[in-house]
C-alpha cells in the first residue's frame, strides 16, 4: 500500500507519525507534496524517511491512496492542480472539514473518494476517526482503508451527512479538551498551586481520568468521585449554575454549523 499527501500540515504529519509508528505504511511508501513550503516538506523527509514528489508526478500516478489536507478554501486548486495525475485506481481520502463527496467528485470525476475526520491524536494512534465513502470504493479499497485508518486509531464507518457532527465533536475535539485543561491549570494556580505542579496535576488528571472512561459508564464514574455534600459536589453545583451542558452544547452545535457552511462555501 502506498500514499501521497497532498497537503503536508498538522493533520497529514500526525497521520504519517501514526502510520510509521504502527507500522501499517513504511516511510518509502508514503510521499508528500504541498503548495510552496519546501522547507516543510524537507523537515518531514529528514524527521520521518517519507519522499518529496517530484517534478514529474510519478508518486500521483502510482498513489494506492491520496491523502487530501488542506483547509476548505484550498481544494479547489489542489484538486485542479492533481486530477490530471489520478488515475481510477487511486483512493482519495479527504480529511478536509466541511467539504463533501460530491464536491471533490466534481473536480476530479468519479473517482473513489472517502471523506475521513480523524483528529491529531493520530500521532499517538488514538486518533477518533469517523468515515464515510462514496460508491465507486471498492470492497478491497475499503478493507484497505478501514487499515489505514485504524493503525492511527478508532474508526466509525458513518453516513457522510453525520461527518460535520464527527468534525465537531471528534475532529475539533482534542482543542476543547486542551482548553479546559489550560482553565484548570489557571485555575489551579490562581488557587496557590505553583504553575508547574498545577500542569503535572492537571496533566495527570486528565491522562487518569481519559484512561478510566476507556473502562466505565460515563456518569458512573463521576458518581464515584462525588462524596454527598463534598468537594466534587460542590465543584460540579458551580459547572451547573453556570450552564456547563448549554455551553458544550452550544460548542458543538455551533462547530458542526460551521462545518456544514464551509462545505456550502466551497462547495
Ligand atoms: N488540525 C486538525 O486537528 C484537523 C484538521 N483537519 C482538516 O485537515 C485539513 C488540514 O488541516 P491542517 O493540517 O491543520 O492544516 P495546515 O495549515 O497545518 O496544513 C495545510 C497544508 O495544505 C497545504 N496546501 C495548501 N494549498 C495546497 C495546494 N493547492 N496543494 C497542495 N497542498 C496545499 C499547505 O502547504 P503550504 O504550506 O505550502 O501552503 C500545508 O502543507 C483541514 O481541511 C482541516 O479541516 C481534520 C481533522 C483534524
Ligand atoms: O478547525 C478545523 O476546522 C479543523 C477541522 C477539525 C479540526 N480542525
Amino acid at each position: 500500500m502506498n500514499i501521497v499527501c497532498v497537503g503536508a500540515g498538522s493533520m497529514a504529519e500526525s497521520m504519517i507519525h501514526g502510520w510509521i509508528n504502527k507500522r501499517i505504511l513504511k516511510a518509502e511508501d508514503i510521499a508528500v507534496m504541498n503548495k510552496s513550503d519546501r522547507d516543510r516538506l524537507e523537515l518531514l523527509s529528514d524527521e520521518y524517511g517519507v519522499k518529496i514528489v517530484q517534478k514529474e508526478r510519478q508518486e500521483l500516478r502510482n498513489a494506492d491512496f491520496i491523502l487530501l489536507a488542506m483547509k476548505p478554501k484550498d481544494v479547489e486548486a489542489a484538486l485542479t492542480d492533481i486530477k490530471d495525475n489520478l488515475t481510477g485506481n487511486t483512493v482519495i481520502i479527504s480529511v478536509v472539514a466541511g467539504v463533501s463527496i460530491e464536491t471533490i467528485q466534481k473536480h476530479v470525476g468519479n473517482f473513489p473518494v472517502a471523506r475521513a475526520m480523524p483528529n491529531t491524536s493520530a500521532k499517538v494512534g488514538k486518533s477518533a476517526t469517523g468515515v464515510a465513502w462514496s460508491k465507486y470504493v471498492t470492497l478491497d479499497q475499503q478493507h484497505d482503508l478501514r487499515d489505514l485508518l485504524s493503525s492511527i486509531g478508532s474508526v466509525t464507518v458513518v453516513d457522510e451527512k453525520q461527518i460535520d457532527a464527527v468534525t465537531a465533536v471528534a475532529g475539533s475535539g482534542p482543542a476543547y479538551i486542551y482548553y479546559f485543561a489550560e482553565a484548570m491549570t489557571e485555575a489551579a494556580i490562581a488557587n496557590g498551586l505553583s504553575p508547574a505542579d498545577a500542569k503535572r496535576l492537571v496533566r495527570q488528571t486528565f491522562a487518569g481520568a481519559a484512561d478510566m472512561l476507556q473502562q466505565e459508564d460515563f456518569a458512573a464514574l463521576r458518581k464515584k468521585v462525588t462524596s454527598p455534600n463534598g468537594t466534587t459536589a460542590a465543584g460540579l453545583a458551580a459547572l451547573e449554575r453556570n450552564n456547563f451542558k448549554g455551553i458544550v452544547g452550544e460548542c458543538v452545535k455551533d462547530a458542526a454549523d460551521r462545518a456544514r457552511a464551509l462545505g456550502r462555501e466551497f462547495e
